[in-house]
């Protein structure tokens, strides 16, 4: 069952986040981060590799895309905040954008 991040959870799974741009979003118990590209098509490439892992692990961004821009949000709906599943997200689209 997947549960809310506990303080020793976020200390050890958000810090690492915190330094690779991703910020805690105001008021409400969620990351996100913004991811610049070269181009649009490179920003949708990085939008489709990220989907099909969203898909698989049955955990999905909330994001928005203009032109270059890919904005992202990670919170859990289903507890109402941050779960291991945003943190492991958050990993893993970080490593698609290299
Ligand atoms: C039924 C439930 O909504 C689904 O199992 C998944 C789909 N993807 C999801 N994505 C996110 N971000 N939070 C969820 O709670 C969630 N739930």
């Amino acid at each position: 069952m997947t549960e809310l991040l506990s303080d020793t959870g976020r200390k050890t799974m958000l810090e690492p986040l915190f330094k690779s741009g991703w910020e805690m979003v105001e008021g409400r118990d969620a990351i996100a981060k913004t991811y610049t590209f070269d181009d649009f098509t490179a920003a949708f490439a990085f939008m489709t590799r990220t989907a099909l892992w969203a898909e698989k692990w049955d955990h999905h961004p909330e994001w928005t895309n203009v032109y270059k821009v890919v904005q992202v949000t990670l919170s859990t709906h289903d507890v109402g905040g941050l779960s291991a599943l945003d943190a492991k997200l958050a990993r893993k689209m970080d490593q698609l954008a290299e």
